[in-house]
């Protein structure tokens, strides 16, 4: 659906060359919610650009629907852009027009018909739940519908692919929910492929099919949602879903540990989080364990369980029990502040 062949971006400054997209490659499927991450300055906004070619690539391909778009004439971009709609972290509506009146300069703007422009908007404020608030304006509008406007405006001319620029970024946590179960509709619904950019893994957790991981202008690592949460290997990539799945001790629980004791953090992957490994954990290894911390996650409907144990026994028992987890496909990692 969309192939980015070698994408690079150079932007040139007076301080000199600065790469945002450092020689990217990658497959986006038709149908997929895939999610890019990174921390500020990875090069996401620049890729996610490069897709509508509102950045123009210093080198490398861009395909959308097997089309290059590097290759067309601005007329032909104008149309191919019309299939690749976007949205804002801070949702660029304009401020002198009404809710219908955003969403209808879409249509006007792409040479619609007056006559079928009522009929579309109306359409497309009831599949964002805003028929209500036609005649409002983005003033009157909380940050949630602000987003929903910019969604109904960016799905006006039917596009294949939708581009999301930090959507929920500017949002509470629970009006971001209600973001995410609109595009997870969306895509469901109407079979969009969905690029999303975000700093918060939460969100790719909870949206995204697939996920890339970029830091300085790189893909450093890519895959199924769920195995990179499972088997994370990048450092960078550990530290997201670290904070992602909030696993923190208190420093006091911490320093109050047994010093003879060792502290394993240990990930629960497919069946193994249903299972009773961790009664087994103990019967079968002669140690004693404390949980410190744990839960199931469920990433689509698969469950992954970390948790964090202080286990206690001989220096050959507790290595014994490391090798067991291992052989039941857990990830076993020590940890050694809490941090
Ligand atoms: N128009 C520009 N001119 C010069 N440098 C730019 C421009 N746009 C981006 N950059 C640089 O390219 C690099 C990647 O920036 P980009 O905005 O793509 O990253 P990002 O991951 O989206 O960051 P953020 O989350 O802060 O938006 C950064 O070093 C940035 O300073």
């Amino acid at each position: 659906m969309i192939r980015l062949v070698d994408l690079h971006k150079a932007y040139e400054t007076k301080q000199g060359t600065v790469v945002g997209v450092d020689h990217v490659s990658l497959h986006i499927r038709k149908g997929e919610i895939f999610g890019i991450v990174g921390y500020s300055g990875a090069g996401k906004s620049s890729v996610l650009r490069c897709i509508n070619l509102l950045e123009k690539p210093t080198a490398g391909q861009v395909l959308v629907d097997g089309v290059n778009l590097t290759t067309l004439s601005k007329e032909e971009l104008r149309k191919a852009r019309q299939k690749i709609g976007m949205i804002f972290q801070h949702f660029h509506l304009i401020s002198s027009k009404t809710v219908f009146e955003n969403v209808a300069f879409a249509l006007k703007a792409a040479g619609v018909p007056k006559s079928s422009i009522t009929g579309r908007v109306t359409e497309l404020l009831q599949l964002v739940g805003l028929s209500d608030k036609a005649g409002q304006y983005p003033a009157q509008l909380s940050g949630g519908q602000k987003q929903r406007v910019g969604i109904a405006r960016a799905l006006a001319n039917d596009p294949h692919v939708l581009l999301c620029d930090e959507p929920t970024s500017a949002l509470d946590p629970t009006t971001t929910q209600s973001i995410l179960a609109l595009l997870r509709q969306i895509n469901k619904e109407l079979g969009l492929t969905i690029v999303l950019i975000t700093h918060e893994m939460e969100v790719v957790k909870d949206l995204c099919h697939r996920v890339a991981i970029m830091q300085q202008g790189k893909v450093i690592e890519e895959g199924e949602v769920y195995d990179v949460f499972a088997n994370p290997v990048q450092p960078l990539t550990k530290q997201f879903i670290h904070n992602a799945l909030e696993f923190k001790l208190p420093r006091k629980l911490w320093d109050k540990l047994d010093p003879a004791g060792q502290v394993l953090k240990v990930l629960f992957r497919d069946d193994a989080a249903e299972q009773g490994i961790i009664s087994r954990l103990l019967k079968e290894n002669g140690i004693s364990a404390n949980i410190l911390h744990g839960k199931i996650e469920y990433i689509g409907d698969k469950p992954l369980g970390t948790f964090i144990m202080e286990v206690k026994g001989t220096p050959e028992e507790i290595k014994q029990a490391v090798q067991f987890l291992i052989q039941q496909s857990c990830g076993v990692e020590v940890v050694t502040d809490v941090d």
